[in-house]
């Protein structure tokens, strides 16, 4: 399994924030977890970075112990915050190429910058552009492309589709199934229950700490009911 939180406990001083947790995401899968503010999505996505050793459980890359292997972690995976920090004054292709060279990639990284480039639907015209007037979707192609040109098998991206109108949405769930089709395994904390609904192959809801329900996506047109869900993530006491 590509992400794996089994059972994982996590205190803030005497507050239990993760409660048992369990989620697991499988490479070529992609999982949106959704929850109110404060219910712990990124104390999840945390765990995962390394960034906090939980009280019990087991977190796990790919196999590898994110606190106990944290290079090896690192190595693993790509982490697209909810605004990407490039370096303003590079290009996108030098943002990309310096970013792999500290990723210490190996030699002929010319060869994997242009078609992560044209993988990500990033205009060839901008290519060549300093970032520094990029719009938000324009910096996700810039980081999804580092990943893609990495070959990571796990993303991690916190609340992507956040300040995004309705066409870059769709233009970013695309990127997201362009990576899930290089059987990449995808966690995306959201809010955007449209987004979830159009990308997702799975919907948890994470509430107090734990995954309180999951929903799979259905074969079809309908892959998930939005009325449902949108009443369940707004109404969490109220079953749908
Ligand atoms: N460093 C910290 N020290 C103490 N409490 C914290 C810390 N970080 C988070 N918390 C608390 O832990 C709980 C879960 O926080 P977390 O940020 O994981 O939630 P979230 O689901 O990401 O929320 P949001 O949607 O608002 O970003 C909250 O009650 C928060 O106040």
């Amino acid at each position: 399994m590509a992400i794996t939180l089994r059972g994982v406990r996590h205190s803030y001083g005497d507050r239990l924030v993760l409660r048992d947790l369990d989620l697991m995401v499988a490479r070529g899968e992609i999982y949106a977890l959704l929850g109110g503010n404060g219910a712990g999505k990124s104390t999840t996505l945390n765990a995962l970075l390394g960034f906090l050793a939980p009280s019990a459980g087991t977190v796990r890359i790919c196999g590898v112990d994110p606190v106990a292997q944290p290079a090896e972690a690192r190595a693993l995976l790509a982490y697209v915050p909810e605004s990407v920090a490039l370096y303003e004054h590079l290009t996108a292709r030098e943002n990309v190429d310096y970013f792999l060279a500290l990723a210490d990639a190996e030699r002929g990284r010319e060869a994997v910058i242009d078609p992560a480039l044209d993988a990500v639907g990033l205009p060839r015209h901008a290519w060549d552009k300093r970032v520094v007037g990029f719009s938000k979707g324009m910096r996700q192609k810039v980081a999804i492309a580092l990943a893609l040109a990495r070959h990571v098998p796990v993303l991690l991206l916190d609340e992507p589709t956040s300040g995004l109108d309705p066409q870059a949405t769709l233009e970013f769930n695309r990127l997201l199934a362009t990576a899930r089709a290089r059987d990449v395994a995808i966690l995306m904390v959201t809010h955007d229950l449209l987004s979830a609904v159009d990308i997702a192959d799975r919907i948890g809801f994470l509430s107090d700490g734990r995954i309180e329900e999951e929903r799979v996506a259905a074969a079809g047109e309908t892959r998930f009911d939005l009325n449902a869900l949108h009443a369940r993530y707004a109404h969490p006491q109220v079953p749908a």
